[in-house]
């Protein structure tokens, strides 16, 4: 009797907004992919929503439906009729769109990822260490991941990106997929596009059969660092361009910061990976596009904004604005900063400076303008030297 080959298995590590969206999408397509189980684990950090599970809840309702809608105000000058204006509402996490009953909630991580070939790894950065120190010794020899991750780490080595940190701790393959894509418009199905960084032609095509979608267009790179660092950087810039929508500065001001915002990006990176990074990769979706996107509508812009407007502590605005789902730029802009101060260079990163200043050093908002009269035309791919 011939042996059938054993079928890989996806695991989604992370069910926020972001990982939901990507489980919606996963589950639909494996159910069309002979290779793949059927089943897809999502590992949920569980939480009790009106005293229930959410594991319960995402497995008998099959929608990642947690306790209501925040909603945020500011105040209003008095001047004006209506005492508050309404500036957000946060779900927690994809109200009104159903996960696909393949898609199965574990609340352990370890169980979650057991027999997994493929893992997605999508949570906030600030949380990866541990979960990869939680499923440490669970996963297979032959599995590999891709982190759906934007952020970076800061280390004794230096700085180092999502990709690296897992490697360094599972010891297999992994790939990144970053791009344009506020998570709520892809659950909407709107037309978008994302990039891969794999280095595996093989796997990346693999990969790309798991995320593709008439809606989602995914196109593969090589550059996995490079796709990466577009991810975790750009969340810097939109937390200036947030600061600007704070002061009303309007649409010019905000472009400028943009453009400085997407240079010093390309200049950090290329700084510290050199010839291994491909100019190519800035024109993907997860380079000027995700930097668009993001500084339009993306969170971390939008607590930027408010910032300006309240005064209050970006991680106070957070907890009061988010509803559990979390900020990734301001993190970034202080890891960014004690590796550029370390480094001896915040002169060369004038805005990423002066973004992390504001943040965490009581600058005001208006210092953003300091000393951005830089001079870019002589930043080449892979003839920077190294930090
Ligand atoms: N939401 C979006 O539009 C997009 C997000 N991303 C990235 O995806 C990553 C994950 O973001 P989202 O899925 O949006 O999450 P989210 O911000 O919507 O939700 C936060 C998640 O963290 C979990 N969590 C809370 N405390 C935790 C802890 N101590 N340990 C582990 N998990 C904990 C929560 O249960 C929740 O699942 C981030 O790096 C983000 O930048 C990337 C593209 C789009
Ligand atoms: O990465 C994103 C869009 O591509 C989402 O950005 P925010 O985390 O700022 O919402």
């Amino acid at each position: 009797m011939a042996s059938s080959t054993p079928k890989n298995k996806v695991c989604i590590l992370g069910s926020g907004n972001w990982g939901s969206t990507a489980a919606r999408i996963i589950g639909s397509n494996v159910a069309k992919l002979p290779a793949f189980d059927n089943d897809v684990k999502i590992w949920v950090y569980e939480e009790m929503v009106d005293g229930k599970k959410l594991t319960d809840i995402i497995n008998t309702q099959h929608e990642n439906v947690n306790s209501g809608q925040s909603e945020y105000f500011t105040d209003t000058p008095a001047h004006l009729s209506t005492p508050k204006t309404l500036l957000a509402t946060f779900d927690r996490y994809l109200p009104g769109h159903k996960l696909p009953e393949n898609v199965i909630a574990v609340p352990d991580a370890a169980e979650a990822v057991k027999g997994a070939t493929h893992i997605v790894v999508v949570i906030p950065h600030q949380f990866i260490q541990n979960l990869l120190n939680t499923i440490h010794g669970h996963t297979l020899p032959n599995a590999r991941a891709i982190s759906l991750i934007k952020g970076i780490g800061i280390s004794n080595q230096g700085m180092t990106t999502m990709t690296q940190i897992i490697h360094r701790t599972l010891a297999i393959p992994v790939s990144c997929l970053s791009g344009a894509n506020i998570a709520n418009e892809i659950a909407e199905e709107k037309y978008c596009e994302t990039t891969i960084g794999c280095s595996d032609p093989d796997e990346a095509i693999i990969w790309r059969s798991l995320f593709n979608k008439p809606y989602f267009q995914v196109n593969c790179v090589s550059d996995v660092i490079g796709v990466e660092f577009c991810g975790a950087l750009k969340n810097i810039v939109a937390v200036g361009a947030g600061f600007i929508d704070g002061l009303g500065l309007g649409n010019n001001t905000k472009a400028a910061i943009i453009r400085i915002g997407f240079l010093e990006m390309r200049r950090l990176a290329m700084h510290i990976s050199g010839a291994q990074i491909q100019e190519a990769t800035f024109n993907e979706s997860c380079g000027i596009a995700d930097v668009i996107t993001t500084c339009y509508g993306g969170r971390n812009r939008l607590l930027a904004e408010a910032f300006v407007k309240t005064g209050k502590p970006m991680h106070q605005l957070e907890q009061e604005m988010l509803n559990g789902q979390k900020l990734q730029g301001y993190l970034t802009a202080g890891e960014v900063f004690s590796y550029i101060d370390g480094c001896g260079v915040t002169d060369h990163f004038p805005l990423f400076t002066n973004i992390y200043q504001i943040c965490y050093e009581n600058r005001s908002p208006r210092s953003i303008f300091d000393g951005l009269n830089v001079d870019f035309s002589q930043d080449t791919l892979g003839t920077m030297a190294p930090l």
